[in-house]
Parts: C-alpha cells; structure tokens; sequence
C-alpha cells in the first residue's frame, strides 16, 4: 500500500459554507503531515472526513486505501485519533482505559503488556492505576497515544493536540510522535503551532478558507521562515 492517507479532490459544504475545497493530499507511512490555518480555515472539516463522522459533498478521502465514507467501520481499525482533549472514561484507571479501548480494536492484552504501553508512552507506572478524572491533559494525551500503539494504528489523526499543554509536555508529545513515526505510523496533525510543526513535520501544509494554499518539507525551513510564509498567506 503506497499511502495510508489519501485525499482526491475532496469537499465539503454545509448548508451554503464551503468548508473544504477540492483537497488533494497523499501521506506515505511514516510521514508526518502538519496542517496550519486560521480559525475556521477547515482544518477540522478535514480530520472528521478522515474519521467517517461527516460524509463529503463531493470527491473521496481514503485510510489505508479504503474509501472512508463506504468502509466508516473497518477504516475504524486502522485509525487513531486525539482531539484537543483526548476523551477517556474518567472513573476508569489509564489501565482500565487503555485495556477498553485496545479490546474495542479486537486486541486481548495481559496487565504487563498494558502497563508497558503506558510506561512506553510516558505516564508513569503509579499514574496507570488511578482514575483517568484526576489526570492532567498531558497525561490523557499520553494515554491517547498508548491507545494508538497498543491498536497498531496506521494513520494516527490529531486535532490541536499541544494546545494548552506546557512546554515540558508538549516536547515529550513532539518526541512521542517522532516515535511513532520511525515505527511506521503515517501521522496527520491539525495544529496552531508554527514552531512544534516545524520540529516534529515531514511536511508543512497552509490552509486557508477550506484551500490548501501551500505544502512546504519542513526540513528546507527555519521555523522563522515558515511563520513569516504563513502569516503571507494569511494577509493575501
Ligand atoms: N456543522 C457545521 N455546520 C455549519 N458550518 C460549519 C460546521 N462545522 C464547521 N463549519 C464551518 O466550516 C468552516 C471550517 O470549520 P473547521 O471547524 O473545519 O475549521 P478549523 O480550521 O478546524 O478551525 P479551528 O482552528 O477553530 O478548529 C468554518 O467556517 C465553520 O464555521
């Protein structure tokens, strides 16, 4: 399978807002893809296509070469996705979580194993056998990425995921998904960090009014270049 994420001329309008124009996007196994946009500019339109939780008014977006609107459950699989607070059930240990959500995705695991998952994403061991209501977000968004690596996600899709979180956290997430990356996971994240997407991106991608204006490799940039390119094509 060439890519795990895929987007062909893809749309959305709702009632008489065209959210999404005509996105075409392909990102490989491995690569991480960083979008950057205004408020508004449809970046989240783009994420909840790829879910399967809205359909597009026209064109298609594939997971693992599956179009997602005819294969909503199976696409299910090979997806995983944080959202700017990662949704767990708060009376349930980070065990009692992750050991839900990997059963859910069809995967039996024993306590060591679930443990190491935890421990391997960053929370620390006595964190895993307290419930999940008195965690702090980084803790959640680590728990939200063991999730991802006990299931063996393919394409992992994050909405805002640093946002809110302290720098400390923040890098470790950064160095998180620098992981899951080396391990093969094709990675979409929506973000308002200019710095962060330059840091952890294979590639940049600009979205303005639900248009994708430009795709940068991060690597050819400093993250000073790409803010002042971004804020460029925020004022045309
Ligand atoms: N359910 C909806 N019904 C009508 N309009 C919507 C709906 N969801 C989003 N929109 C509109 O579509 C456009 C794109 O919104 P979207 O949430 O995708 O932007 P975004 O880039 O994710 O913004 P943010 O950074 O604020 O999350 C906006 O103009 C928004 O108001």
């Amino acid at each position: 399978m060439e890519f795990v994420l895929e987007a062909k001329q893809l749309s959305k309008v709702y009632q008489d807002k065209l959210a999404l124009k005509g996105l075409n996007l392909q990102i490989r196994a491995g690569e991480i893809f960083c979008l950057l946009g205004q408020n508004g500019a449809g970046k989240s339109t783009t994420i909840n296509l790829f879910l399967g939780f809205i359909t597009p008014t026209s064109g298609a977006a594939y997971i693992n070469g599956l179009e997602v609107a005819r294969n909503v459950t199976e696409v299910k699989k090979y997806l995983a996705y944080i959202p700017e607070n990662v949704m767990l059930y708060p009376n349930l240990t980070g065990l009692e979580n992750l050991a839900l959500f990997s059963s859910l995705a069809g995967f039996d695991y024993s306590k060591e194993e679930l443990m190491e998952y935890l421990v391997r994403s960053g929370l620390p061991a006595e964190a895993a056998s307290r419930r999940v209501g008195g965690y702090s977000k980084g803790m959640r968004q680590k728990v939200g990425i063991a999730i991802a690596v006990a299931k063996h996600a393919k394409v992992l899709l994050l909405d805002e995921p640093t946002s809110g979180l302290d720098p400390k956290a923040s890098n470790e997430f950064s160095e998180l998904l620098l992981r899951l990356s080396d391990a093969g996971t094709g990675i979409f994240m929506a973000t308002h960090d200019i710095f962060r997407s330059k840091e952890v991106g294979t590639r940049v991608g600009i979205m303005r009014e639900g248009e994708l204006v430009d795709v940068l490799p991060a690597a050819d940039l400093e993250a000073n270049e790409l803010e002042k390119l971004y804020l460029n094509h925020m004022h045309i």
